[in-house]
C-alpha cells in the first residue's frame, strides 16, 4: 500500500493540439483517487499547480512556447519534490508529456539524495527524443527524453540537481512505433534500450517486460512515464498524436501488472489525455483502469495478499 499524492498540471503548452490541459479534470472525473483508495492506498489530491496561460505561437529557435513550458515544469518539479521528500508517491496528472522533464528531474535528484537506483519506463508510441534542430513540429512534448539526457535548452536541461538529469542506461522505452529520422539516429547513438512494437510483436509483451525489469532490485525506484498514446487508438482515442498499431487493452494491462509485481514503483506520470478528442471520457477511464493494475488490482488474489501463502 502506498502513500500517494495526485498533482494536476492542466496545460498543453508542449503539445500540438489543445485539450490535454483538461486531462487532470478528466482523470478525477474517472475516479482515479477512489479507485486507488479502494486498493488500500492512502491518497491525497493536492490539486493543480499553477502556471501561465496557453498561447499558440510559432516556434522560436525550434521551440514552441519555451517560457511557458519552463514555468509549468518548474511548478511540477517543485510539487513532485515536496511529495517525494515526505515519503509519498507522486502521480503527475498531465498535461502534455513535456511535463515529464520537471517530474523526472525531481525524481532523479531525490534518488541521488536517497541512494536509490532510478529506472524509468517510458511507455509511448513516440521516442520524445527530438531536439530543436531535428524536431518536425517545434512541440516540446516531443523533446523531454532529449532534455533529460542533457540535450536541449539550459532552462529545461538544468531542472535537476545535475546536468544531465539522467543517463541513457536509466531509461527503457516500450511501445514505440513513430520515430522521426533524427530521433532514430539519436536513439542508436545513445544506446537507449528500446522495445518497439516490432519487438513486442516478435518477442511478446511478457518476455519484453521481463527484460525491461531484469535489473530491478530492492534499491530500485521505478518511475513510469505513461503517455496514453502508447495504447492503440481504437482503445485510447483521446490523445493528440495517435498512432495505429499499438498494444491492445490486455497487452497494456500486462505491462502494468508486471510492473506492479515488482513492488518498486516510486512515481508516475499520466500524460496526453486529451478530453477534447476523447469519446465519453473513455481514455481517462482507460488510464484509471491501467493505473489500478499498476497498483496491484488483479482478478485473483495475489500471493502477496495472503497471510499464509500456499507452498509449492
Ligand atoms: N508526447 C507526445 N505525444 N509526443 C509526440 C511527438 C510527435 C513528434 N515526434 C514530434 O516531435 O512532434
Ligand atoms: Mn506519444
Ligand atoms: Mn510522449
Amino acid at each position: 500500500m502506498a502513500q500517494i499524492s495526485l498533482i494536476g498540471a492542466p496545460t498543453d503548452v508542449g503539445a500540438s493540439l489543445a485539450g490535454c490541459r483538461l486531462g487532470p479534470g478528466a482523470l478525477r472525473v474517472a475516479r482515479l483517487a477512489s479507485g486507488l483508495r479502494a486498493l488500500g492506498n492512502d491518497v491525497r489530491d493536492i490539486g493543480d499547480v499553477a502556471g501561465p496561460p496557453n498561447p499558440r505561437r510559432e516556434p522560436v529557435d525550434g521551440y514552441k512556447h519555451l517560457p511557458e513550458v519552463t514555468a509549468w515544469n518548474h511548478a511540477v518539479r517543485d510539487a513532485v519534490a515536496v511529495e517525494l521528500a515526505e515519503g509519498r508517491l507522486p502521480i503527475l496528472l498531465g498535461g502534455d508529456h513535456s511535463l515529464a522533464i520537471g517530474s523526472i528531474s525531481a525524481v532523479a535528484a531525490h534518488c541521488r539524495a536517497a541512494g536509490k537506483k532510478l529506472l524509468i519506463i517510458w511507455v509511448d508510441a513516440h521516442a520524445d527524443i527530438n531536439t530543436n534542430e531535428m524536431t518536425p513540429s517545434g512541440n516540446i512534448h516531443g523533446m523531454p527524453v532529449a532534455c533529460l539526457l542533457g540535450h536541449g535548452p539550459a532552462e529545461l536541461t538544468g531542472m535537476s540537481d545535475q546536468v544531465p538529469a539522467i543517463t541513457a542506461d536509466q531509461i527503457h522505452q516500450v511501445g514505440l512505433r513513430s520515430v522521426d529520422p533524427g530521433e532514430k539516429r539519436f536513439l542508436a547513438e545513445s544506446g537507449l534500450a528500446v522495445y518497439d512494437m516490432r519487438f513486442l510483436d516478435e518477442v511478446g509483451t511478457r518476455r519484453a517486460m521481463t527484460r525491461v525489469l531484469a535489473s530491478v532490485d530492492a534499491a530500485t525506484h521505478l518511475h513510469l512515464s505513461l503517455d496514453l498514446d502508447f495504447v492503440d487508438p481504437s482503445v485510447a482515442p483521446g490523445v493528440g498524436t495517435p498512432v495505429v498499431g499499438g498494444p491492445t487493452y490486455r497487452e497494456a494491462h500486462l505491462v502494468m501488472e508486471m510492473i506492479a509485481d515488482t513492488g518498486r514503483l516510486g512515481s508516475l506520470d499520466i500524460v496526453e489525455v486529451n478530453t477534447a478528442l476523447d469519446v465519453r471520457n473513455a481514455t481517462a477511464e482507460l488510464a484509471v483502469d491501467l493505473v489500478e493494475s499498476l497498483f496491484g488490482k488483479s482478478t485473483l488474489l495475489r500471493v502477496t495478499d495472503l497471510a499464509n501463502p500456499p507452498r509449492g
